[in-house]
């Protein structure tokens, strides 16, 4: 069974292949047909599934993953969400969310002023290709979650609930 997985994002390929270590994986850059910054659980999570479905369609037979990161607002506090989803070739969907974490409140206005979250991390954290490494999360969590570990979490949900469903 081939996996494809939605993105180019290192972070998000290698979490695939971290709980599919058996499994032939593929890369494939699609859209993710919600806006580049979701806003809500509900648009991530719908990222997520346009992602998975899109690779699932791709090649006849195969598993497709997609995996979104968006914002969220909790009480009028920003906080960091992600979603996953995988879609089988008979078009059966799971989906997952990660862990959600409080992001500063100058954040919050960048965002909230059209900049993408992956752009304002790189300033804030004064690092290069925050998005593609540890992620936002690892540097609100002083490096101790990096943003693959947090997604080969949601996979873990994703693959044990596909392997329960379909005992
Ligand atoms: O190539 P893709 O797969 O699109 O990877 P991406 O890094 O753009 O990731 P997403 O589209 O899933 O995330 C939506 C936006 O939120 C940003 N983002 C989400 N989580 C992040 C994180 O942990 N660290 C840095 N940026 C993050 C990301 O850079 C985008 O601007
Ligand atoms: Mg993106």
């Amino acid at each position: 069974m081939k996996i494809i997985v939605g993105s180019k994002n290192p972070t998000k390929v290698q979490a695939v292949k971290d709980v599919f270590p058996n499994n032939e994986v593929k890369s494939l850059s699609v859209p993710s047909d919600v806006s580049s910054q979701p806003f809500s659980d509900e648009e991530t999570r719908i990222g997520a599934i346009n992602r998975a479905t899109q690779c699932a369609q791709s090649a006849p037979g195969s598993v497709g993953i997609g995996l979104e990161g968006g914002v969220m607002y909790v009480e009028n506090q920003l906080f960091l969400c992600n979603w996953g989803a995988l879609v089988t070739s008979t078009n059966e969907i799971y989906t997952a969310s990660g862990a959600r974490i409080l992001l500063p409140k100058e954040i919050n206005d960048e965002l909230t002023s059209g900049v993408e979250l992956g752009d304002i991390m790189d300033r804030y954290a004064k690092r290069n290709g925050v998005r593609h490494k540890e992620g936002a999360i690892g540097i609100f969590t002083n490096d101790l979650v990096s943003r693959q570990e947090m997604f080969k979490h949601v996979v873990l949900l994703l693959r044990g609930q596909r392997e329960h469903w379909e005992k």
